[in-house]
């Protein structure tokens, strides 16, 4: 599903921030990212997001090897692939309901179907109330919440998520990982980057440690 081998990664002319980066992600395995601040983890999302490419090594997403697929065939792995930013990304001035809906109506889904799924799964997390409602009348756990949603909306094979329970209380970020889990039941690939370690000891899986940008011995969450 996902390969590295010997990966490294740098800014422009910096130093790397990522050197000789080598997993794997099993189809349908569910997987923590973890490390200190600045250890490289948001670094190694982007590199699985096609956001930025490797300074050297092997990148293989969904069976793809990075370097050899032509840029045109880029979008549509892209659109197979789910990510919860950092910084939520949202779009300012559409709809909590639009916002969630966006990757539906990317993929030409009829315009009920996308009605009923989108306000049962902002049910889910807890914006029922919020459909009608932009991004910048949300607080940062609210957003954080409508970034979760569009990321799994379209149910993608894989999803990348960069702190997702970071702007929330437990409760809701027990919610939250139920909603990945059972995403991972039926499929999904995930790989969820956190420093949350009191989730982690909640809901165990295998886990990647970056110190400094090199991947140790991970052990259990
Ligand atoms: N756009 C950028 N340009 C130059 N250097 C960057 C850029 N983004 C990150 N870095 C550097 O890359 C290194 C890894 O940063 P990264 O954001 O990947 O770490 P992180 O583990 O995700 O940290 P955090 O937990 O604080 O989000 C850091 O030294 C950081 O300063």
């Amino acid at each position: 599903m996902v390969r590295f081998d010997n990966v490294g990664m740098r800014y422009g002319v910096g130093q790397e921030v990522l050197r000789d980066v080598s997993f794997e992600l099993p189809r349908g395995s569910f997987t923590y990212l973890t490390g200190a601040s600045g250890a490289g983890k948001s670094s190694l999302l982007k590199l699985m997001f096609l956001a930025h490419r490797p300074s050297r090594g092997m990148i293989e997403i969904l069976g793809q090897d990075l370097s050899r697929l032509p840029r045109p065939a880029m979008p549509a792995l892209r659109r197979q692939i789910g990510v919860v930013y950092q910084d939520f990304r949202l779009i300012d001035h559409m709809s909590v309901f639009d916002n969630v809906a966006l990757p539906l109506r990317v993929a030409g889904n009829p315009e009920p179907d996308i009605r009923a799924h989108v306000e049962e799964l902002l049910g889910w997390v807890g914006l029922a109330d919020r459909i009608r409602a932009t991004p910048p009348e949300l607080s940062g756990g609210e957003q954080q919440r409508v970034a979760i949603a569009r990321a799994v909306i379209a149910r993608p094979r894989l999803l990348l998520a960069d702190e997702p329970t970071g702007s929330v209380d437990p409760d809701m970020g027990d919610r939250l990982m139920h909603l990945f889990l059972e995403l991972n039941r039926i499929g999904t690939t995930i790989l969820i980057a956190t420093h949350d370690i009191a989730m982690m000891e909640r809901h165990r899986a295998a886990v990647l440690r970056l110190v400094r940008g090199e991947l140790v011995l991970g052990g259990h969450g």
